[in-house]
């Protein structure tokens, strides 16, 4: 019986939803042809055909209101110089080529030409006929936006494919003595990579539409009614963020489609709660996600471009959602940047770009990536540059102020801006979200957005972007994170073509790492793609955008329909799992490939197409030739159909595919953690002043932080500068820091070429001991010098991740003291809630630390909720609380 037929048995849902379960059986019998095509080499071309047949996705012309805004994205594109290739190291391992099978053909010259960059199909200067393979056009791409009318977290709650006992244990990484013998039989080191784990258990995907909700959320009215003076998005335009199903013409104006095409989206909005949008937004950050906060992209179009390729991004293809609000010039008086032209151009400084500063919560001092994992984390390319003492003990200086700088990205929620200190010569990345209280799209981003904080806040791990804390200013709430310069692994894919795999190898084990942390914590991310994963100037790899991450709950985490199609677990897509980790293990495996390819898996298919391929199809997707047989097990382990099949992350940190990644040339010192500590301990002390986050409350590497809780008004702090503390700047991360440099052979070090420019002593940080010379403490202590693959963690780092018996022994978080000051919103959420932040988050009075865990939704609905209203306060007079000092502030302040 075919897999519809199960569902074609339930005659209810047949009758409610019989032109869903049509959409359904066309599209899977699109999917079976196009990949009898594919096998025949002749997909795109057939693409071509199905498209049209597909009607409800093809029959909408590009309607693109801004014809100029096409050219120009053509234009930037063709435009844009071509990488040049480049000798090939001397690998150790093959390269990246050819595909046997399964890849179109079209994508097939990009593997022939190996490292060829210039082998890449260009557009033809008319640029959207040439859409390779699937014709797509833009309204192709418009067409397939979905969204539901669920909430934002949707996950289903009455989904009864929960994760077992046996299956949770073994997919929250822990390997302890209270497994289950069964539950041991995968994480058997000895057995986990061994041939027979890579062979798939199939099984039938369940296709079950049980839980189908076509899309009906109302439609929203016109955002005139409550925000003046904003540019007013069409009213008939689908809204793709969190959860309404119209979403905003300005970002993609073909959104408008007809019922045809509301079939389509109600049937990838029923699959799951989430909802899928500007699926071809390439200018967005290559994302694609589908979720209840999330847009999806159900296409993989072959000239996407992202905005950090192309330096005429166009609003249409950004993603919708409240960020559409600003991209669509959905302007605010006090904001007329926010959503402007100057967002059109991402090399373009805002005009007020030197007006507009916020007094931000300083970016982390040194330890952020330095100390608590490897001093290998360098000043040199990080964000984390060593905070001067002078600005720690003096927050209301010029210093603390940060100005808005260029477009980095475009999100579903909003934009990423660099952010600027010029007294300090610091930065961070901003992302700046327009908040509407009166706009329940909103609400909903808030929602997402306080979860992704109190999750990102409790994160403390190398490979993971750092959240630098987040206040409301008007009518935007932003967020601080690291900076990390490189931009992501899409856009590296885009500009510079395929990686050679040990480029590969070193990337995908610190995606391990993360993971393995993350899992650590019971925390899946659900969104691992190049798109999320940022690169610094040095090779390192930090996981970013944890808007759809979800902290499990012991066995209550339902299915959610959450993630990007190509990427996606099969278990997500047919619901017949649980939400559980090994989604990321099988979203490692597509990002592997995309590495090697430069695209996804099945992206020779339109995302619904794709989507059945992966939920039902048996097959896997085609690997490179000439990747190494370590590389070819090592997708294989990742994308079993099986999650309980899927090793861990932990356990894939000893793939030989990864084990066997080329270590840095690099030497790492490592701390003596008695000296280490008391640098990161007063490092606490600085931050506890209320500049930036709370340093008791990451994890840093099982060392016991202990932040000074008694000052946390400004100024009122020591600020205990360690004299010749060795942590700060990394011997490896800086080009200057090698390892056979003369200054590591002398013991000292030259001085960061990030270095503060407002040290007290001249120092390049507050460590150097004024001379600008990198003390080199590890001459005189005793040290360890580490190989370690491309800056990661050291081995034993990664083990204790993952290994952890206790993941939750080191967090203590505190949320509230990761703002900048806290905000208006947060303190009003302490006093109005009646508790203390203590006893809320993280503070003694949990017996189980998960159960700070535990709290997080409610804390992050507490959040949005807050930040809501507190906007709803602040927009009547715009007038800014002179409670809160970080609120309101106006620019120029
Ligand atoms: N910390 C950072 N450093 C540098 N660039 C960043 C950083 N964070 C985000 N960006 C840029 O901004 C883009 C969008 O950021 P991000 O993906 O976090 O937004 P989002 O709203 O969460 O997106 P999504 O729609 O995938 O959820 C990224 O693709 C990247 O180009």
């Amino acid at each position: 019986m075919p897999w519809w037929g199960k569902t074609s048995s339930k005659e209810d849902k047949k009758k409610t939803n019989g032109s869903i379960i049509d959409a359904i059986h066309r599209k899977f019998k699109i999917a079976s042809e196009e990949k009898d095509n594919s096998r025949s080499g002749g997909s795109w071309r057939r693409g071509s055909d199905t498209v049209s047949e597909r009607g409800s996705i093809s029959r909408v012309p590009s309607r693109s209101p801004s014809p100029s805004t096409h050219v120009s994205r053509c234009q930037s594109f063709a435009e844009r110089p071509h990488a040049q290739p480049l000798p090939l190291p001397g690998a150790r391992h093959a390269g990246i080529g050819r595909c046997n099978s399964g890849i179109s053909a079209s994508i097939r010259p990009r593997l022939d030409g190996g490292l060829k960059p210039l082998d890449l199909p260009l557009p033809k200067p008319g640029c959207g006929p040439n859409r390779l393979g699937h014709a797509y056009t833009e309204g192709d791409i418009a067409t397939a936006s979905v969204s539901s009318a669920s909430s934002t977290d949707s996950d289903y709650p009455s989904d009864s494919r929960i994760l077992s006992p046996l299956t949770s244990d073994y997919e929250n990484g822990n390997r302890t003595a209270t497994n289950s013998p069964s539950s041991m039989k995968h994480k058997d080191q000895s057995h986990i990579f061994s041939p027979k784990y890579s062979k798939e258990i199939l099984k039938p995907a369940d296709f079950s539409l049980n839980n189908q909700i076509p899309s009906t959320s109302p439609r929203r009215a016109p955002l005139s009614t409550h925000v003046q003076n904003m540019q007013i998005p069409h009213r008939g335009a689908l809204y793709s963020a969190p959860d309404s199903s119209l979403s905003s013409p300005s970002r993609s104006p073909m959104r408008a489609f007809g019922p045809e095409q509301a079939i389509n989206c109600g049937l990838w909005a029923g699959l799951g709660s989430g909802h899928c949008s500007s699926p071809g937004s390439g200018y967005n950050s290559g994302h694609n996600s589908i979720g209840g906060e999330m847009s999806g992209q159900l296409f993989w179009p072959n000239s996407r471009c992202s905005p950090e390729c192309s330096p005429i991004p166009s609003p249409r293809m950004t993603s919708p959602g409240p960020g559409s609000r600003i991209h669509s010039g959905a302007v605010t008086p006090l904001h007329p940047r926010a959503g402007g032209a100057s967002m059109e151009s991402p090399t373009s400084r805002p005009d007020d770009g030197k007006q507009q500063s916020h007094k931000l919560p300083l970016p982390p001092i040194t330890i952020s990536n330095t100390c608590p994992f490897s001093p290998a984390y360098s000043t040199a390319t990080s964000p984390s540059v060593p905070r001067s003492p002078n600005r720690a003990d003096n927050p209301t200086s010029p210093g603390s102020r940060w100005k808005k700088g260029r477009l980095l990205g475009r999100g579903t929620f909003g934009h990423v801006y660099l952010g600027f200190n010029s007294e300090s010569g610091e930065m961070c990345a901003m992302k700046e979200v327009t908040l509407f209280a009166d706009d329940p799209k909103s609400k909903e981003s808030a929602q997402q957005l306080g979860q992704e904080i109190a999750l990102l806040s409790r994160l403390w791990h190398p490979n993971i972007v750092q959240y630098y804390g987040s206040e409301t200013v008007d009518d935007k709430l932003y967020i601080y994170l690291e900076y990390v310069s490189g931009g992501s692994i899409y856009k590296l894919l885009q500009e510079y073509g395929q990686f050679g795999e040990i480029g590969i190898r070193s990337y995908t084990q610190q995606i391990l790492s993360g993971l393995a942390y993350l899992h650590a914590k019971n925390t899946v991310h659900r969104d691992i793609k190049g798109a999320n994963i940022l690169v610094d100037p040095s090779g390192r790899v930090k996981l970013a955008d944890f808007g759809m991450a979800k902290h499990i709950t012991g066995q209550s985490c339902p299915l959610s329909f959450k993630g990007s199609p190509y990427w996606m677990a099969p278990e997500v897509i047919t619901k017949s799992n649980g939400c559980n980790l090994a989604v990321d293990i099988w979203s490692l495996g597509c990002t592997v490939l995309e590495m090697a390819t430069s695209k996804p898996p099945w992206s020779q298919y339109e995302g619904v197409a794709a989507m059945f391929k992966i939920g039902n199809s048996k097959e896997l997707p085609a690997i490179p030739d000439n990747f190494s047989d370590e590389g070819k097990d090592f997708v294989r382990q990742c994308l079993q159909r099986d999650p309980s099949h899927r090793p861990t992350a932990a356990q894939l940190l000893e793939h030989p595919f990864v084990k066997n990644a080329a270590p840095l040339e690099k030497p790492i010192l490592v701390a003596e953690p008695s000296e280490a500590m008391p640098m990161v301990m007063n490092a606490g002390r600085s931050m506890g002043i209320g500049h930036a986050r709370n340093i008791a409350g990451f994890d840093l590497e099982g060392f016991a932080i202990h932040q000074s809780q008694g000052s946390k008004t400004a100024g009122s702090s020591e600020i205990h500068t360690p004299k010749n503390a060795s942590c700060p700047v990394s011997p490896i991360e800086s080009p200057l820091l090698h390892s056979r440099s003369p200054q590591h052979m002398s013991g000292r070090l030259s001085p960061s070429p990030i270095s503060s420019p407002h040290t007290q002593s001249g120092a390049s940080t507050p460590h150097t001991g004024g001379n600008g010379a990198i003390p080199f403490h590890h001459a005189m202590q005793p040290t360890t010098y580490l190989q370690e693959s491309m800056g990661m963690i050291p081995r034993s780092h990664n083990i204790l991740y993952a290994n952890s018996n206790n993941p939750y022994q080191d967090p203590k978080p505190d949320f509230f003291r990761g703002m900048s000051q806290p905000s208006h919103v947060f303190r009003e959420l302490i006093s109005s809630d009646n508790s203390s932040l203590e006893n809320q988050f993280g503070r003694p009075g949990y017996a189980d630390p998960r159960e700070q865990y535990n709290r997080q939704p409610v804390l992050a609905d507490r959040v949005s909720q807050q930040l809501l209203r507190d906007h709803g306060k602040l927009k009547p007079s715009l007038d800014l609380n002179p409670t809160f000092s970080m609120l309101g502030r106006t620019n120029g302040i």
